[in-house]
């Protein structure tokens, strides 16, 4: 099980401090949430926001681009130094070469599904990728509530998995917490983004802790 806090909740002011306390506190990732005002409603930062990380964590950097035609960056984010690069099936009508692209230059391949998206819009590229990120929210803010309708499409997607033997990781992000961290463990999730939840608490090693905990318990 790996946790990836996503600085899109940190202090922007303090960042290279706020990665530090997420990295000694165990994540796993650093989740880099990249929007272009396009395709989600909200703008953050570009690949250098990946350039300026890359030297201050060991992290591996987990970037959700929410960028129309993402093909067009790839270049950019794998040089800035990214280690995932996860795409938004709905972002491009060339789903399959980009996500070529993206493991072409080096970098581990994911691809991601909107709370309104089908697992049949992705079954193609399924057998490429390294990981497939199931949206529990509808992106483009932190802060959200879960959508629990979404547990059904991470069982299928990790039965899916399972006949097929496909190698990728099952990752859920938007609205993780103590209360939903355990059904999405119990669906099947490898990887759990948390941007509120972690940062929005005044001991965030603690937050990624029991996360950890509660996902992994018995009951
Ligand atoms: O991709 C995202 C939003 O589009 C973020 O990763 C996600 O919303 C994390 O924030 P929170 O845990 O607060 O929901
Ligand atoms: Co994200």
């Amino acid at each position: 099980m790996k946790i990836a806090p996503s600085i899109l909740n940190a202090d922007f002011a303090n960042l290279a401090h706020d990665v530090q306390v997420v990295e000694n506190g165990g994540a796993d990732y650093l989740h880099v949430d990249i929007m272009d005002g396009q395709f989600v409603p909200n703008i953050t930062f570009g690949p250098s926001m990946v350039a300026a990380l890359r030297p201050v964590t060991k992290l591996v950097l987990d970037c959700h681009l929410m960028i129309e035609a993402p093909e067009r960056f790839v270049a950019d984010f794998a040089k800035a130094g990214a280690d995932i690069l996860t795409l938004h099936v709905e972002s491009t009508p060339h789903i399959y070469r980009a996500l070529q692209m993206v493991k072409a230059a080096g970098v581990k391949a994911g691809v991601v599904v909107n709370p309104g998206t089908p697992l049949e819009m992705i079954k193609n590229v399924l057998p490429l990728v390294d990981q497939v990120l199931v949206m529990t929210v509808n992106p483009g803010f932190g802060g959200q509530e879960f959508l629990p309708a979404m547990l059904s499409k991470v069982k299928r997607l990790d039965q899916l998995r399972q006949t097929n033997d496909y190698q990728f990781e099952i990752e859920v992000d938007g609205g993780i917490s103590n209360e939903t961290v355990k059904a999405c463990s119990d669906a099947g999730t490898d990887v759990f983004v948390a941007g509120s939840y972690v940062y929005g608490a005044a001991d965030p090693a603690q937050q990624i802790q029991t996360l950890r905990n509660i996902a992994a318990s018995n009951d």
